[in-house]
């Protein structure tokens, strides 16, 4: 059994701090990173703000993200192995059917992008109030720092924008509150995964 899990949200709100905890936890677990998928710089058009262009969907090569994603559909097994990700004895030995073998793919844009919307079997989104996401971005380091203003010229706005569109977009999302602690926020989204995934098998 194989089940895709989105942990999408805002820039700074937690999701590679969730992930990696989630990762540790799940059986068979493998992860897709959208920052992986950034064009390089030279590739990021400049805007009638002088700032690059970095938090739009344009900004990703999303065609080789799903690429990505429909080579662990196609054989999760040898996608974990490729990855350096420890499978349980049973997922080395049985056929990949009989096995839970989960997938989850972390990013800021995740539920902007048509061809993915169907993809994920359980859709979580991190948010974190602005005062909040400015000051954790600003301790950040970037491949291609900030310029100054670019959190409230250009991110910001972004992610506002984003954000009302992927709430019209008809997915079914639970909203997690990045407010929490870490431990929360863990303990909240392993236990839904197991009601709502794995108990169901
Ligand atoms: N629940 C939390 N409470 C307080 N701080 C947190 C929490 N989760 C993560 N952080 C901190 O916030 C910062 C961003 O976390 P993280 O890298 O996990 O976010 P992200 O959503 O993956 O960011 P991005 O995708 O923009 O790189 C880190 O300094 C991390 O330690
Ligand atoms: N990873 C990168 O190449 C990169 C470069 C410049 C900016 N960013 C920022 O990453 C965030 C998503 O995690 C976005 O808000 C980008 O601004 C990433």
């Amino acid at each position: 059994m194989k089940h895709i899990i989105g942990i999408g949200g805002v820039t700074n709100g937690g999701k590679t701090t969730l992930t990696d905890r989630l990762i540790k936890a799940l059986p068979n677990c493998c992860v897709v990173h959208q920052d992986d998928f950034f064009k390089p710089p030279d590739q990021i058009a400049v805007g009638a703000d002088g700032f690059k262009q970095w938090d739009v969907i344009t900004s990703l090569d999303m065609e080789a993200m799903v690429n990505t994603i429909k080579g662990w559909e196609e054989n999760p097994v040898k996608f974990a192995r490729s990855h350096g990700i420890q499978l349980t004895p049973a997922a080395e030995m049985d056929d990949p059917e009989s096995q839970v073998h989960i997938l989850i793919v972390e990013g800021f844009l995740l539920y902007n992008y048509k061809p993915l919307l169907d993809v994920f079997d359980k859709s979580y989104y991190i948010s974190i109030p602005y005062e909040e996401c400015k000051m954790r971005r600003s301790t950040r380091q970037y491949t291609v720092p900030d310029p100054p203003g670019l959190f409230d010229g250009h991110v910001w706005p972004m992610y506002l924008k984003h954000r009302r569109d992927m709430e019209n977009c008809g997915l079914p999302i639970e909203y997690l509150d990045g407010l929490k602690t870490k431990d929360e926020m863990y303990n909240q989204v392993h236990e839904d995964i197991h009601n709502t995934l794995l108990n169901r098998l």
